[in-house]
C-alpha cells in the first residue's frame, strides 16, 4: 500500500510520501515488529489499515484482512461503516500510543472496560471484566482506580485489555511501551507475545529495537516510507542484509550506540530522490547507489522467507 498526504498548493511542495509500496504479511501466532526511525511512516501505515487517516490523505493498493476466507475484507476500500461496525475494535484491536491519555479521566478502569464490553459485545457478563483483566495481569482491586491513580504500566494493561474485549484476531500496538521504564517495557512486551501465543496476529510498531528483539517472530524495517527489509526476526537481527538494518542494530546500546550518520530525506522529495538514485537510503548508505552490492532498485524483493530492497544477499 501507499499513503500520500496533500499539503495544499499554498505550502508550495509536493505531497508527503508517508508510505510507499509497503508490503507486509502477518499470520496468526506471529508478532510482526514494524521498526524504523521516527517519521518513517509506521503509524500512518497502521492508521491506513484502520481507516483512521485524516481527510488530506489518499491511499493506493490493497490490505487484506483474513484473505481467502468467508471473512475477507479489503481494508483500504472499505467504507467507514464497515470499518466501524466490523473491523475496528472487533477484528483488529488497537493499543494506542500513550494509552493513559486515551482513558476517560472521570471513570474507573472497571467502568471503562465495562463500557467497551457494552459497546462491542452488547452486554457485560458478570465476571467477564475481571476475567479479561486477569489475563493482562490486573487484579480486581486494580480496576477500582481512576486513570490518574494508575501507573504507566497499569494504564497500558488497561489499554491492552480494552483492545481484547471483542477477541480480535489481530492486535495493532503503536509504541505501546513509550514512557515506561525497562522492567515495565518487558512486561508489556511479553504480554503482546502472549497474545500471539494465543494465535493472534500482533503488529508491534516500535522504535525500541530491544523490545522488538525480545518478542518479535518477524520484523519489517521501514525507512523513508518504504519497507526496506523484512523476514523472520531471528534471521534479520542475526544477519541483516540492508545497510539501514545494520545501522539500526549498531545503534543499539549493546552494540555501542553508533547511530546511522545523517538524517532521513524529506518525505516530500522522495520521488525525486528515487528517480535520481534508485535507492531511498542512498544519501546515508555506505554503498554507492547502483554499484554492487547496491542494485539501486527501491522495490522490496523476496529471497526465500526474507525480503530486501536494493541490497540483495551476496
Ligand atoms: N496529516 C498529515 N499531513 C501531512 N503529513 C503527515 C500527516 N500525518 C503524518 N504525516 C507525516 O507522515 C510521516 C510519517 O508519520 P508517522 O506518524 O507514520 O511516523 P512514525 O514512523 O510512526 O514515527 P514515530 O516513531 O515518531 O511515531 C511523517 O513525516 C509525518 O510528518
Ligand atoms: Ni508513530
Amino acid at each position: 500500500m501507499s499513503v500520500r498526504f496533500e499539503l495544499g498548493r499554498r505550502r508550495g511542495s509536493g505531497p508527503v510520501h508517508a508510505v510507499t509500496d509497503a508490503g507486509v504479511r502477518l499470520y496468526p501466532g506471529q508478532v510482526l515488529a514494524l521498526v524504523g526511525e521516527s517519521g518513517c511512516g509506521k503509524s500512518v501505515l497502521a492508521s491506513a489499515l484502520l481507516g483512521l487517516l485524516p481527510s488530506n490523505a489518499w491511499t493506493r493498493g490493497r490490505a487484506w484482512l483474513h484473505p481467502g476466507t468467508d471473512e475477507e475484507v479489503e481494508l483500504l476500500s472499505s467504507s467507514e461503516r464497515v470499518l466501524a461496525r466490523r473491523v475496528r475494535g472487533r477484528r483488529i484491536g488497537l493499543v494506542p500510543q500513550s494509552a493513559a491519555t486515551h482513558l476517560t479521566p472521570v471513570r474507573t478502569a472497571r467502568d471503562q472496560l465495562a463500557e467497551t464490553f457494552r459497546e462491542l459485545r452488547g452486554r457485560v457478563d458478570p465476571g467477564s471484566v475481571d476475567e479479561l483483566a486477569g489475563r493482562v495481569g490486573l487484579a480486581p482491586a486494580d480496576l477500582a482506580h481512576y486513570p490518574h491513580e494508575l501507573s504507566g504500566g497499569m494504564a497500558q494493561r488497561v489499554a491492552v485489555a480494552s483492545a481484547l474485549v471483542a477477541e480480535p484476531s489481530v492486535v495493532i500496538a503503536d509504541e505501546p511501551t513509550t514512557g515506561l521504564d525497562r522492567p515495565l517495557v518487558d512486561r508489556v512486551t511479553d504480554l503482546l507475545g502472549e497474545l500471539a501465543d494465543r494465535n493472534r496476529g500482533v503488529l508491534l510498531i516500535t522504535h525500541d529495537l530491544a523490545a522488538a528483539k525480545r518478542v518479535a517472530t518477524h520484523v519489517a524495517v521501514m525507512y523513508a516510507s518504504r519497507v526496506v527489509e523484512s523476514g523472520p526476526a531471528e534471521e534479520v537481527f542475526h544477519r541483516p542484509w540492508h545497510p539501514y538494518t545494520k545501522g539500526l542494530l549498531e545503534a543499539m546500546p549493546e552494540a555501542g550506540f553508533q547511530p546511522v550518520p545523517g538524517h532521513p530525506p524529506a518525505l516530500t522529495e522522495l520521488a525525486e530522490l528515487e528517480r535520481e538514485w534508485g535507492c531511498v537510503f542512498c544519501l546515508r548508505c555506505p554503498d554507492t547507489p547502483g554499484v554492487a552490492p547496491c542494485n539501486g532498485d527501491p522495490a522490496l524483493v523476496e529471497y526465500g522467507s526474507r525480503s530486501v530492497a536494493a541490497h540483495p544477499p551476496c
